[in-house]
């Protein structure tokens, strides 16, 4: 083996190299797990004691930070591993892509698409998509779900969870076939789904497999008694339109023959109240009733309650871990910002205006309510600006989505609604206009940018009302390398009960207007309702 093969096998999975990635000149090579230099969080934190949980399951642990240093030695000519040599082969690789693993006899991690038994059609259109080495998630997840094992995995925002579940499902339907559906796929908004969709499309390309989308247009036909199920093999969904084709009365729509349940945002699926859509994800559950049901969980955050739910539910799992858990890609430049007041937000995204925006930025806020308010505000400020949230028609959607994926808008102001899982390429800048109800949600937001390797900003304004939850925000981003305030860090802890209810509803503030004095009539209780 020379030197090259030796660079080619210690580098493999880590590089990044996207060709569609239009737009960009950079050429980033970015180890995608995204997570060096991380401080590790104290010992009373809350995600410790997840990790505790986790890893306190009775499985053997591969932990990286339990690896021997990393030593490259030149291979012999022997043609194969003796099993420890292979072991430590496995410990090496996963130490380098920062992979922690939990559960029984964890396959090892590919170090390239070829490694593993891909459909030759398949891999020609991964190849097709641009995609040239596995990310550290997909390297681990693909060969674990290729065996047919039941998984949760956690991996930071932009890494590349959605093939590195796509690709295992496909390769396990083969071919189509006329049962109803064999894969289900669920995640929490339509925007989400459309985009699963698009790369579940590209990737079953010339396979014959057929993925279906429930909308609200194709949910009348399946209400009026189209028996989709038969015609075709993947279905995406969100559950909410999944359940209530199901409840409907004389429902065709068939689940039992669902062979993987794809669970995508599964912290935020499990989530109970208005919010969540624990129920959902229930009836979802027992309708899926076949034997051979396995069930993968994905998310780039991870709660005590999903592993805890998984650890009891899910036979023969395997957890799988990219990185510090709950910490934020390391890519993004995260900065936060004292405003003052509310009004003092509004002259600081006009100052960022002024000083020039790097387009396309991503503004989050609260509520619907104070979308409009924003949006009203700076649509006169001669910036190509629009919004988006779940008041806004299906059609209204989906033409802001592609404008801004077009770049005919610069500026989209949005809610909690695109916090999650939407993949624009290359959005430079995130503003939190509002402050982050959790921590959770912050990583999600500002894990809008910094994706696929490519770096990004972003910008947390706060004001003196937001200081009782600034240190947990502040530990994230010290947590993923950022530079903090020390006097952020040694801020009183939140109170739980304080920090639940945070979670549960957002703050009332101050409408968002150039008159200071502008009071409205919306009441609180429709404030805190209207989030997405
Ligand atoms: N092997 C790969 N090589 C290069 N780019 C990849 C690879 N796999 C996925 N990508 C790209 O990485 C980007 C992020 O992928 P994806 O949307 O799946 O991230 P994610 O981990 O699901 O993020 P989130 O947690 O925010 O949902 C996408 O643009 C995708 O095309």
């Amino acid at each position: 083996m020379d030197a090259h093969d030796i660079f080619r096998k210690l580098t493999s999975g880590v590089k990044f190299s996207k060709k569609s990635f239009a737009g960009s000149k950079l050429t980033v090579k970015q180890n995608f797990n995204g997570q060096t230099n991380v401080v590790k969080l104290g010992e009373d934190d809350e995600d410790v004691k997840i990790k505790e949980e986790i890893e306190d399951d009775g499985y053997p642990s591969f932990s990286a930070d339990n690896d021997e240093p990393v030593e490259v030695k030149e291979e012999e000519d022997k043609p194969t591993f003796n099993e420890e040599q292979l072991k430590e082969k496995v410990n090496r690789t996963r130490k380098q892509n920062s992979i922690t693993v939990s559960g029984k006899n964890v396959p090892a991690p590919i170090e390239s698409f070829d490694d593993c038994n891909i459909l030759p059609q398949v891999l020609k259109n991964i190849v097709k998509m641009g995609y040239s080495n596995p990310t550290p998630i997909q390297m681990q997840a693909i060969p674990i779900m290729m065996q047919g094992r039941q998984i949760l995995a956690c991996a930071p925002t932009g890494s590349g969870k959605t093939m590195a579940f796509l690709i295992p499902v496909i390769n396990s339907l083969k071919k189509p076939k006329s049962d109803g559906f064999r894969a289900l796929i669920v995640c929490p908004t339509r925007e989400l789904a459309r985009q699963i969709f698009r790369e579940c499309t590209q990737l079953t390309e010339q396979t014959g497999l057929r993925t279906y989308l429930i909308s609200k247009l194709t949910q009348k036909h399946i209400s009026k008694g189209e028996n989709i199920s038969k015609k075709c093999d993947i279905l995406i969904t969100t559950p909410n339109r999944l359940v209530y084709i199901l409840r409907q009365e004389d429902s065709k729509m068939d689940l039992k023959h669902v062979e993987w349940l794809i669970v995508d945002e599964s912290d935020k699926l499990f989530e109970v109240g208005v919010r969540g859509f624990r129920d959902q994800l229930g009836e979802i559950y027992r309708a899926c009733d076949s034997e051979n049901i396995k069930r993968a969980m994905f998310s780039a955050t991870h709660t005590v309650h999903v592993a805890k739910w998984c650890k009891k539910h899910l036979k023969g799992m395997i957890s799988v871990g990219v990185g510090h858990r709950n910490t934020a890609v390391n890519l993004v430049e995260q900065k936060l910002e004292f405003v003052g007041s509310e009004h003092g937000k509004l002259i600081a995204v006009r100052n960022l205006i002024h000083e020039g925006l790097h387009p396309p930025v991503l503004v989050f806020v609260q509520s619907k309510d104070r979308a409009k308010e924003l949006f009203s505000e700076l649509l006169y400020d001669g910036i190509n600006v629009d919004i988006i949230h779940s008041d806004r028609t299906q059609i209204q959607r989906d033409n802001v989505v592609r404008a801004f994926r077009e770049g005919k808008i610069w500026v989209l102001i949005c809610t909690e609604l695109m916090g999650r899982g939407i993949d624009f390429k290359g959005v430079n800048l995130v503003v939190n206009y509002d402050f982050p109800q959790s921590a959770i949600s912050y990583i999600h937001r500002i894990g809008r940018t910094g994706r696929a390797g490519r770096p990004g900003k972003a910008i947390t304004f706060f004001t003196e009302d937001d200081k009782p939850a600034l240190r947990t925000i502040a530990t994230v981003m010290r947590d993923s390398g950022c530079a903090v305030p020390e006097f952020m860090l040694s801020l009183k802890k939140q109170n739980k009960k304080v920090k639940r209810k945070l979670e549960q509803s957002a703050p009332v503030r101050q409408p968002i207007s150039t008159n200071p004095t502008y009071k409205t009539n919306v009441n609180k209780k429709k404030r805190k309702k209207n989030t997405e």
